[in-house]
């Protein structure tokens, strides 16, 4: 039986189990398994571009990456045209065999590359054609933002987001609270900080790594709220991205008051109408709030600090990731650096590498 055949049992399996107390091992145990499955199907997806790495740690002018996701004739293209220079001057990402069209949202002065996928992630978690290298460049994103016609059924959110769970996109969800290391020996050892309020069990997790065929390992179950599905998501880590997501609904202007106001209020939500130029500001706000970057202004000695190009790293970022930035090697002559800003204890302060950033913080970076 190919994986796609097994995937598919599984799944019938699962549809056609009843959900209640006396089922809920053998069903977590069945993810468990479609989790596996569903990862080899995905495999060879490393190797098509994108990578799935960190992505981006500090990169080079400080570029984030938001990708767009959403059916056809949602208004993608039109977003795009409205907030991004057409076409990326930058060609340092991986995509060429994407028709994708790049376009750099230059705000605060940062450049937020915005990558388009077409409507080609639906079937990416069947393993069908190009849908893997969606996958791929989707879990490089630092957020992903999801087109949604307003005229059309809730129905594009459910299945954008069913397809994106399939393939291992976690959206606006926080990574687990559980310790989870393989062993050599000594068997597998489960405990939990606070009886847990779920149906992840010590059974359920033991059942589980048995199917995994992993015989010695640590759990420790840090949060009672954990699931079973939580806990296969931790045992898949390298193939999990916790990624934002912001919800986008365009043409607005196609239906009513309340529908608006309705959708306004979801979280994590804009609504806008790229056709009456109504809430593309609210969009490009709400992306440069959910990046969460921080500008630093470079200082050289005796000269006013640059403020019209600033360095754009990840909040909570530190000296050393700012040298980083600059250059690989970098870190290597620093000898320190002066700080004025809200960072700053005093200013300027003298500061080393582990000395965490603040937003539009002014730095200058002295060499050995
Ligand atoms: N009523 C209304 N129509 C819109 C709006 N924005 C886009 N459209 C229309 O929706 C259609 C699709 O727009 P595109 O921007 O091409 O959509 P897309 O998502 O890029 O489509 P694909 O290229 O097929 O993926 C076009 O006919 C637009 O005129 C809007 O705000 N309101």
């Amino acid at each position: 039986m190919g994986i796609i055949d097994k995937i598919k049992a599984i799944e019938e399996e699962m549809a056609r189990t009843q959900k209640n107390k006396a089922t809920e091992h053998h069903l977590g145990l069945l993810k468990g398994k479609l989790a596996r499955y569903r990862q080899q199907l995905l495999a060879d997806e490393a190797g098509s571009g994108g990578g799935g790495g960190s992505g981006f740690e500090v990169a080079k002018s400080g570029d984030a990456r938001v990708v767009l996701i959403g059916y056809p004739s949602v208004g993608k293209s039109s977003l795009l045209g409205k907030i991004t220079t057409t076409k990326s001057e930058i060609a340092h990402y991986a995509f060429t065999t994407l028709t994708s069209v790049p376009g750099v949202l230059k705000y605060q002065g940062a450049e937020i590359q915005i990558v388009d996928l077409p409507g080609i992630i639906y079937g990416a978690s069947q393993g069908k054609g190009r849908g893997r290298q969606v996958v791929a460049t989707a879990r490089t994103a630092d957020l992903v933002l999801m087109v949604l016609d307003a005229t059309k059924s809730e129905h594009q959110r459910a299945s954008l987001e069913k397809e994106l769970e399939n393939v291992g996109i976690r959206l606006n969800k926080e990574k687990p609270n559980i310790y989870y290391k393989k062993k050599e020996t000594g068997g597998v050892k489960v405990t939990f900080t606070s009886p847990p309020k779920t149906n992840l069990t010590e059974q359920a997790i033991k059942m589980i790594l048995r199917d995994y065929r992993i015989h010695n390992a640590e759990v420790l179950v840090r949060d009672d709220q954990c699931t079973i599905d939580d806990f296969i998501d931790v045992i898949n880590e390298q193939h999990r991205n916790y990624v934002k997501c912001l919800y986008v609904y365009n043409k607005i202007d196609a239906v009513s008051l309340e529908e608006v106001d309705k959708l306004a209020r979801e979280p994590n939500t804009v609504v806008m109408s790229c056709e009456m130029d109504l809430g593309l500001q609210d969009v490009v706000e709400e992306i440069w709030y959910q990046l969460n970057l921080s500008r630093v202004y470079t200082k050289k000695r005796g000269v006013r600090p640059v403020f019209d190009d600033p360095l754009v790293v990840r909040n909570n970022s530190t000296i050393g990731d700012l040298c980083h930035g600059i250059h690989r090697d970098f870190k290597d002559k620093f000898k320190y650096a002066l700080v004025w800003g809200s960072s700053a204890k005093h200013s300027p302060q003298k500061c080393g590498l582990n000395h965490r950033i603040d937003d539009e913080d002014v730095v200058s970076l002295f060499a050995k």
